[in-house]
């Protein structure tokens, strides 16, 4: 099967994900090719692979490939894409393709532990300023370290699965008490999720130079955030019920290794990081040019820039570890809400309408400060490719269903 040169989902790319189709439920590992899916394990059968790579490609998790570390991931991408294009391969591999539209999606892999980290200056300042006016917007720390909170990873579901509206405990601003019942603030987080393949030992910790050998790739992410649960729950200790609900993650898994024309130098940092941090020697420039869109019922209400983050990836997982924690395959953490300078460049419906102060208008009429019942919010994304093209990251996308009675 031909794509053109410059596909979205094309050869430069190659995704990672799992599926299965009706008339076959087994989980399978598949590989994102335009409107088609590789059934990689088939394919890497039809295909007389070495039986190392095979047997990782017949798993139905990527959870083995993930662990098998950075030469099986170049060896793997460097097959799919000989299967993909030498003429050798292309008649054993065509049954393996199959169109995208008779798979369903699953996790693409168990997620270990799951954290969230707070990395865009913009969204930091923007619900600062909204959560603790009067006070600083960034607070005293921001700056020294990429905060982050401990998530739940038992919560984190494939996009297309619907999202529950959660209840809580809230109080509204003029309660004197809270009370209990479906949230009245519930928001979205456009964020891009970092998936650790390589494990590290305990007592460890990954230097910035490191990161490359543990992080696989990356998905987009939606944190789901009950902004009103939140609010009178997370002082002191952050975070809570108010994201642990659910968080969405595209089905596809993006390799690191098909990002490398997204490679960007982050923002200047002033003051500069502590050493373990400070990446202004490094060879490799850790930011990544992904442009992103947020839709909310097919309409584009917000571009967030990922260029802009002031922490990368790389030192994410360094202040992840500094302390000797171990990372696990299929470690997930979030890079936090992408937020741009621009007010339609912001990654959450917090800031998009101050708050729901400033409600967006869409084009049926309706407004939205936060997300209503039937609401169907997709993030999407692109990077630059090789040759000028643009590869696409795989959406992630889910609608909201009422509270639970
Ligand atoms: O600043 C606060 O009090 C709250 C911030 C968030 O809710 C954002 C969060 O979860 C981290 C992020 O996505 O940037
Ligand atoms: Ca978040
Ligand atoms: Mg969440």
């Amino acid at each position: 099967m031909d794509l053109p040169h410059d596909a979205p989902f094309g050869v430069h790319n190659l995704p990672y994900g799992v599926f299965s189709t009706a008339g076959d439920p087994r989980r399978r590992l598949g590989v994102r090719y335009g409107d088609h899916v590789l059934d990689a394990g088939a394919a890497a059968r039809a295909t007389g692979a070495p039986a190392d790579l095979a047997e990782l490609l017949a798993a139905p998790s990527l959870g083995p490939l993930l662990a098998a570390g950075r030469p099986a991931w170049t060896r793997v991408r460097a097959a799919l894409t000989s299967w993909l294009t030498d003429e050798r391969h292309r008649a054993a591999v065509a049954p393996c393709l199959l169109p995208l539209a008779d798979t369903a999606p699953h996790l693409p892999f168990e997620v270990a532990d799951y954290v969230d980290f707070y990395a865009s200056e913009h969204h930091a300042s923007n619900v600062g300023r909204i959560f603790r006016p009067g006070a600083e917007a960034l607070p005293p720390n921001w700056k020294h370290l990429p905060i982050g909170y401990h998530g739940r990873a038992g919560t984190v579901v494939v996009s297309g699965t619907d999202v529950v509206r959660p209840c809580g405990q809230r109080r509204e601003p003029g309660e004197q008490a809270p009370s209990y019942g479906p949230s009245r603030r519930l928001d979205i987080e456009a964020e891009v999720g970092f998936v650790v393949g390589t494990p590290s030992a305990q007592g460890d910790r990954v230097a910035l130079a490191g990161a490359d050998d543990h992080v696989f790739g990356l998905c987009l992410l939606n944190d789901w955030s009950a902004r009103d649960i939140q609010a009178w729950e997370y002082v002191p200790l952050g975070p809570m019920l108010g994201k642990s609900f659910a968080t969405s993650v595209s089905a596809w898994v993006t390799p690191l290794d098909a990002l490398r024309h997204a490679r960007t130098a982050p923002p200047p940092r002033d003051p500069a990081p502590l050493p373990y941090l400070d990446d202004r020697a490094e060879p490799v420039p850790y930011g990544l040019d992904l442009a992103l869109e947020v839709r909310l019922n097919g309409h584009v209400v917000a571009r967030p820039p990922f260029a802009t983050m002031y922490w990368t990836y790389a030192q994410m997982l360094a202040h992840l570890t500094v302390n000797g924690a171990s990372l696990r395959t299929g470690d997930l953490f979030g890079s936090g809400t992408v937020s741009g300078p621009g007010r339609d460049t912001r990654g959450a419906l917090i800031e998009l309408t101050w708050n729901g102060e400033e409600p967006l208008r869409l084009p049926d009429g309706s407004g939205r400060g936060f997300l209503e019942d039937g609401d169907e919010v997709a993030v999407t994304a692109t990077a630059p490719g090789p040759d000028g093209i643009r590869l696409a990251l795989s959406e992630v996308r889910a609608r909201i269903l009422p509270a639970r009675p």
